[in-house]
């Protein structure tokens, strides 16, 4: 047996999203969100499931910070529901909302959990979406309005904030590919979302300091690793476009000011360019205090002419999947972080999701979850060599710390350490939720 110790200041973790667990969809004076909208339009999400009661965390949020403090993490990541606090996504807050994070923030802080909070993880006012949503750079503004407003509500409370989870996902697979809110199937109008939301985010930012607000700001796109399957240039070259259409597009104009020019270039073939107003790359290079980086699976990547969107076909060799479908890639992990510390400097970085779907549930009232501890062990083996390599890394924070309403795919999906059952909403902790509490407990891996 080996031990792979981690450093004694190391964050552990685990993570969630407002839409994904909280439910309560229309109380207290939210407003509606697009996924309301999304997820009760027939056909979006399997089984027609949505996000109405999800895990009812709106009302149980105690007995689930119970179990977090069981869990012993330190760090909870979660998301504050914009339409519960600006119902319209503007003009009059929403005090019945603000009440509820402060009741729930308060009680994450008596039990010794510092909050990580995401202030959008995708539940944009429908309000807005109705003007444009983010294809509307006055959404931007919107945005800002409800950041300052959280920012000066729980100064002193919540030092750790995230401005936007997963861009490419707002971006590409919500605006181009369409399966998530609002579902819409355009290149241009992908690029343009990612674009005023890097916009929304600098001005975030820069705000953040202005106001000299206690704590520390980042965000947390998805990164994803592409090997080429041959050395053949066309390989090289066609992973490195699947590589920069998740990472450095997302990645450049944080660090750069700029984006990718290789991808510009093919994007530009595509008939598709970013409309960039004076000043926007400045603003969206306001240096943030950290990264955080959502990480589940890579592939290998071959040329084939013509193939989707960048001439570039995934080539499965064999990896185990999770029952989600996703390759079990755990050493892409190890490449993404290092490549990232090599391309844009020794960033602070928290792994703010990772993590498995695995579908089992109670027998004899216990769920035997082996494959999701393997996996997350595959993992964070992966994350000590990358601190032995020098990345800077700062903590760990699992996606899930509960099964919850899995976008598209509903509740067919499961992530959690803690096992939810819909029809009555119990919780029950899964094998790998005591496999983790050890890991947290002690600070290191038995392997
Ligand atoms: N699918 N999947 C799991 C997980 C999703 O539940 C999160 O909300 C996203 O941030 C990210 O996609 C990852």
């Amino acid at each position: 047996m080996s031990v792979i110790q981690f450093p004694k200041d190391f964050v552990w973790g685990a993570a969630t999203a407002s839409y994904q667990i909280e439910g309560a969809w229309n109380e207290d004076g939210k407003g509606l969100s697009i996924w309301d909208v999304f997820s009760h339009t027939p056909g979006k999400v399997v089984n027609g499931d949505n996000g109405d009661i999800a895990c009812d965390s709106y009302h149980r949020y105690e007995e689930d910070i119970a179990l977090m403090k069981e869990l012993g993490i330190k760090a909870y990541r979660f998301s504050i529901a914009w339409p519960r606090i600006y119902p319209q996504g503007s003009g009059e807050v929403n005090p019945k909302g603000l009440e509820y994070y402060h009741r729930f923030v308060d009680k994450l802080i008596e039990n010794g959990i510092e909050p990580y909070c995401t202030l959008y993880h995708w539940d944009l006012p429908q309000a807005l979406q109705e003007k444009g949503g983010w294809n509307n750079r006055e959404t931007i503004d919107a945005y800002l309005q409800y950041a300052e407003t959280m920012f000066k509500e729980f100064q002193g409370k919540i030092k750790y904030w995230i401005t936007f989870n997963e861009p490419w996902c707002v971006s590409m697979l919500s605006n181009y590919i369409g399966a998530h809110a609002p579902g819409n199937q355009d290149l241009q109008l992908a690029l343009d979302v990612a674009h005023h939301l890097f916009v929304a985010h600098g001005k975030t930012v820069r705000m953040f300091r202005e106001l000299g607000i206690e704590g520390q700001i980042g965000i947390a796109p998805n990164l994803y690793w592409y090997e080429p399957y041959s050395n053949r240039k066309e390989d090289v070259e066609a992973a490195r476009r699947k590589r920069a259409w998740y990472n450095e597009w997302f990645l450049d104009p944080l660090f750069k000011g700029s984006y990718p020019q290789f991808m510009v270039d093919w994007y530009k073939k595509k008939g598709a360019e970013v409309n960039i107003q004076p000043g926007d790359m400045e603003i969206i290079k306001e240096p943030i205090d950290f990264l955080g980086i959502n990480y589940y699976s890579g592939s290998l990547a071959r040329y084939k002419e013509n193939f989707e969107d960048f001439d570039c076909e995934e080539i499965d060799e064999g990896y185990e999947k999770t029952d989600i479908g996703w390759n079990i890639y755990p050493e892409g992990l190890y490449k993404t972080l290092t490549w990232l510390t090599e391309t844009y400097g020794p960033v602070p970085i928290y792994i703010t999701e990772n993590g498995a779907c695995y579908n089992d549930g109670p027998v004899d009232g216990r769920v035997r979850d082996q494959k999701r501890i393997d996996y997350l062990q595959k993992h964070i083996i992966q994350l000590n060599r990358c601190i032995q390599s020098g990345v800077n890394l700062k903590g760990y924070i699992t996606w899930s710390f509960m099964d919850n309403f899995e976008w598209a795919e509903g509740y067919s999906k499961r992530f959690g350490l803690v096992h939810v059952d819909y029809n009555t909403l119990k919780r029950t902790p899964k094998d790998s939720f005591y496999w983790y509490r050890h890991l947290v407990r002690t600070n290191w891996l038995d392997i």
